[in-house]
């Protein structure tokens, strides 16, 4: 565990982590939230997000108002005391109506509650799955897109960047407002530079940041590259994905793990002519030019070409830009209730998750048979040596090789498969030292287990080659003998029957050892790699 996330837990322990956060009022005039998980009464779970539960709840003390209460859960969250605490300080200097803050914060056990206001609506996202799969009207849209650009205006005035704008931190309310929320990963400017010791203006396009933030589909190119650095124009990038995921009902690319999407976005350089080809030809006019013209000048690869978010307000697209109200009688009118959406879209989660469950116990199985190796075929052109499985059948179209692959950071034995060309003669990253590459550096405690299991291979192969060179030698004598018609054929068929029979309990005897030794290896590699991750 990190140094700084034992302390951040010491210090949630010991109660240390208490903040306040003031909600868009004036100070004076500002209802002062309990600090007291007592005095809350939690009505139902609204939303759960990577590291979170979002719940409806009561402040009883307040006339029971309802509050949005987000549990954060410090053990697993990727901030740490301080970057929280940096949210806390970030959040409480700001005051706009487009942006969400927090009643107030505390720790309960080892969670932070964030009391918000209710946003009734929920997300835009969750208000798109739920309603509107293919998309909003471009109208709505419009409206949407402009209370997020005063929001981003403010902010960037402010010098802060959000880094994780997306349809998921959009919230809005019954009576059709827009806030952006969630500055979990939003980052100073001034903090960046002043560590850097460069000028600090935010209109200066020297202002880097370097650190990876956000949520893959909508990270901007430079904060993939970010060895660069970027700056307030990546949420220019992330607004305009924003405004592909509300006009589509999904970012482009979300086909696609976002692992996936991130290394398509550093190899393919992504443009927006590209996810407009990706489009169905019937969606092509359904878009009108200004707004294509909007979204095209946002995702401009180059950032110092995208337009600041003062400037995108001034674009022909919202000139004739309607108010909230088309909000709550287009998008809200007969929308689920934000707790009924969520039990909805948990059932419908509920299939899938048990179908990947159990084609994990499936894939678990068949790499527990395969770890199982009846023998060696030495691959004179590559000078390869690989294994064989037992019950494989060179005459199979197909045949099960090895390969040693990372799987969330274990090193475990794959099923793999080769054509019948290639039959028994897979390459497995046992038999070479530098792996297929997917090995990185650092494990060197793994990589000697998995030298000594190689040499424990090879000498019991050598042993294996022996045997079968003495056996060969007798098989030619016996031949050989054959011609001088010294002994009967069915006497010559006889002993040539007793000695296959005992070369083959020779060998099954070989085989059984080599696999225990292979197991107990195995097992080893396995200890060594947990001992390395803990
Ligand atoms: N203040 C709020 N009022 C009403 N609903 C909310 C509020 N905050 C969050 N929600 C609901 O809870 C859901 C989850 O929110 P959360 O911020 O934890 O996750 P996320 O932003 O979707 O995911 P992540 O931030 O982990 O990528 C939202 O999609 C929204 O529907």
């Amino acid at each position: 565990m990190k140094l700084s996330r034992l302390n951040s837990l010491r210090r949630v322990q010991s109660g240390e982590l208490i903040m306040k956060f003031p909600d868009d009022q004036d100070e004076s005039k500002r209802p002062q939230f309990p600090l007291d998980s007592s005095c809350y009464k939690i009505i139902d779970e609204i939303g759960v997000g990577v590291s979170a539960v979002v719940y409806k709840a009561i402040c009883i003390p307040m006339n029971s108002a309802v509050v949005a209460i987000k549990a954060i859960d410090l053990d697993r969250s990727r901030a740490d005391f301080d970057d929280i605490r940096r949210e806390a300080k970030i959040l409480s200097l700001l005051s706009h109506p487009n942006i969400l803050n927090a009643h107030c914060s505390f720790t309960v056990d080892r969670r932070l509650w964030v009391v918000m206001p209710f946003m009734s609506a929920g997300s835009l996202q969750s208000i798109i799955t739920s309603s509107f799969p293919d998309g909003l009207p471009e109208p709505c849209i419009a409206v949407v897109l402009r209370e997020i650009l005063h929001a981003l205006t403010y902010l960037h005035d402010q010098g802060h960047l959000h880094r994780d704008i997306k349809a998921g931190n959009i919230l809005m309310d019954s009576n059709g407002s827009v806030k952006l929320a969630d500055f979990g990963v939003s980052a100073s400017i001034f903090e960046a530079n002043s560590t850097q010791g460069v000028p600090i203006s935010p209109s200066s396009t020297s202002m880097m940041l370097k650190e990876i933030a956000g949520t893959p589909y909508w990270m901007a190119p430079e904060v993939i590259h970010s060895h660069n650095g970027y700056s307030l124009k990546a949420d220019i990038w992330s607004f305009g994905i924003t405004a592909l995921e509300l006009a589509h009902g999904r970012p482009p690319l979300s086909h696609l793990p976002p692992s996936k999407s991130l290394l398509l976005k550093i190899t393919r350089r992504f443009r927006f002519s590209d996810y407009e080809n990706q489009q169905n030809s019937n969606n092509k006019n359904k878009f009108s030019k200004g707004f294509k013209e909007l979204v095209a000048s946002c995702l401009d690869q180059e950032p110092s070409r995208r337009p600041c978010a003062d400037k995108l307000l001034k674009h022909p697209f919202f000139r004739n830009c309607k108010g909230p109200d088309l909000l709550i009688k287009t998008v809200l009118q007969g929308l689920p209730s934000v707790e009924e959406r969520f039990k909805l879209g948990k059932l419908q989660r509920l299939p899938s998750m048990k179908m990947e469950e159990e084609d994990e116990e499936e894939i678990e199985k068949e790499i527990i048979k395969q770890r199982r190796i009846s023998g060696w075929n030495f691959k004179e052109d590559g000078l390869e040596l690989e294994p064989v499985f037992p019950g494989e059948n060179c005459e199979e179209d197909e045949c099960s090789i090895i390969k040693q692959v990372r799987f969330g950071g274990e090193s475990i034995m794959e099923k793999g498969s080769r054509d019948s060309s290639e039959c028994c003669s897979g390459v497995s990253d046992l038999s070479s030292p530098t792996g297929n590459g997917r090995r990185g550096g650092g494990e060197a405690e793994e990589e000697a287990v998995d030298r000594e299991s190689i040499m424990g291979g090879l000498v019991a192969l050598k042993r294996s080659l022996d045997e079968q060179r003495r056996a060969v030698g007798s098989l030619i004598e016996l031949i050989e003998g054959e011609k001088g018609g010294e002994m009967s054929r069915e006497e010559q068929i006889g002993r040539l029957m007793e000695k296959m029979t005992r070369e083959l309990e020779n060998e099954r005897k070989r085989n059984f050892e080599l696999e225990m030794e292979l197991e107990f290896l195995g097992l080893q590699i396995s200890a060594a790699h947990n001992t390395g991750a803990a």
